[in-house]
């Protein structure tokens, strides 16, 4: 099978691209709806709300090969990017195009189904990253070895610990072929040793995949996957670079 040939291109591109988060409490929400059923739809402009710019005229172009980190303080608005690139929030303003087939790993536990086996749940999960069944029944043997839950692997996953689920879901999540990676941080509860074992993992993932962009904390893991950063604070890009750059200016503001 020749994958590469015709393999499409991959890109991101966004303009000036915005996200806001208006604010609505129960009341103003009811009030608004009861509002638009009497007008036909249309929300009063005077219908103040506060708004969250969780993101603020962001510019980007990302092409195959990119392998970008995203840094900055709490709330800075790098889970919202990332979440802007999946297509799971659409710009408010501004554009944002995505080309390739996008795996969205922000939370390990999402897609997985508690009633149905571990073995069951790693086609299931697979699907929801954007691989098909035939492929999915292809990796099964070389997942479960991976995380060495033996017989649990048959049992329903709502028995499974928190770490034996992080450990099902980081081996479906590292067997995809996704052409954009789109990695959330948030890779913990399991032990080091695991951990360790992951990191290979992750590593030929990421070789495998045509574009990355990972949201993370740890320089460790940035520097292991990324070679190019942006550094975001308040919704904005304030310096998109060579990592080591970016690392240096980011800390140096924090010092
Ligand atoms: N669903 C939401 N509703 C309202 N505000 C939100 C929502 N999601 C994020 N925000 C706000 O948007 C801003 C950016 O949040 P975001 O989660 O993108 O930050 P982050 O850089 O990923 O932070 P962290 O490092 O803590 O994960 C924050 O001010 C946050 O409070």
């Amino acid at each position: 099978m020749t994958v590469s040939e015709d393999r499409p291109l991959v890109s991101i591109t966004t303009e000036n691209a915005c996200v806001d988060f208006p604010i609505f409490d129960a009341k103003s929400r009811s009030l608004k709806k009861t509002v638009m059923g009497m007008v036909g739809g249309n929300i009063a402009s005077e219908a103040r709300v506060p708004v969250i710019e969780a993101l603020r005229d962001i510019t980007l172009e990302l092409g195959h090969g990119a392998r970008v980190g995203l840094v900055g303080h709490n709330g800075a608005g790098k889970s919202t990017l990332l979440r802007l690139l999946s297509g799971i929030y659409e710009p408010t303003r501004g554009s944002a195009v995505v080309r390739g087939r996008v795996a969205p790993v922000f939370d390990l536990g999402v897609g997985m189904d508690p009633e149905v086996s571990g073995l069951e749940n790693i086609v299931v999960r697979g699907l929801f990253l954007g691989m098909t069944r035939k492929q999915m029944e292809a990796r099964v043997d070389d997942i479960a070895d991976f995380t060495e839950l033996g017989d649990f692997l048959r049992m329903p996953l709502r028995t499974y610990s928190t770490g034996m689920r992080v450990r099902l879901a980081l081996g479906v999540v590292t067997s995809i072929d996704p052409e954009i990676l789109l990695l959330d941080e948030g890779i913990g509860a399991v032990d080091a040793a695991f951990l360790e074992k992951s990191k290979r993992r992750l590593s030929e993932l990421v070789e495998r995949s045509g574009l990355l962009v990972f949201a993370s904390h740890s320089d460790e893991f940035l520097r292991e996957l990324c070679d190019t950063a942006i550094w975001m604070e308040h919704g904005r890009i304030v310096q998109h670079g060579d990592l080591d750059d970016v690392l240096r200016s980011y800390k140096g503001a924090a010092a």
